[in-house]
């Protein structure tokens, strides 16, 4: 909780790169914030590590095994009825083939194009920090 009583969430997220081309996946019709795009990812349990979590949540939401080689700066965002802090992290396949267990959609973009998703908001200077790190510029 915040001091004004709304929640604050913890979620971890990975930018999962393979061939040049960075992993995006679309939350589904059941989710909150439908059809938004994310990084794949989701709230911390208590007693685990945010590395701990991004590997569970990552397994479970689509089947693969991740090594994680890097992080971006956490980012802080108000929503209108929660306040999360995303924690991404860089990330590449170690073993398994993606199945879709939640989300409606995933896409392999190549850096220059992740600014043609809708993502959700939190997630946008996120994107920013990694275009930057690409030499890509982000309107
Ligand atoms: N995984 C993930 N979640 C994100 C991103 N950006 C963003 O705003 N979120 C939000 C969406 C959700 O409200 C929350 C993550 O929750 P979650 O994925 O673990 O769980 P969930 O949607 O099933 O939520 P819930 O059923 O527990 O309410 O963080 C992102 O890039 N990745």
């Amino acid at each position: 909780m915040t001091a004004t009583g709304i929640k604050h969430i913890q979620v971890t997220c990975a930018i999962i790169e393979r061939d040049g081309l960075v992993l995006a996946a679309q939350r589904s019709a059941i989710m909150a914030m439908p059809y938004k795009w994310e990084l794949p990812g989701g709230k911390i349990d208590p007693g685990e590590s945010a590395e701990q979590c991004l590997r569970r949540e990552i397994f479970e939401e689509l089947g693969i095994r991740i090594v994680i080689d890097g992080r971006l700066p956490a980012v802080t965002h108000d929503y209108p009825t929660f306040r999360i802090t995303l924690h991404p992290f860089m990330a590449c396949i170690e073993t398994g083939e993606i199945v879709l267990h939640e989300h409606a959609a995933m896409i392999w973009l190549p850096p220059e194009k992740l600014p043609t998703l809708d993502w959700a908001e939190a997630d946008l200077p996120v994107i920013r920090t990694y275009l930057a790190q690409c030499g890509v510029a982000m309107r």
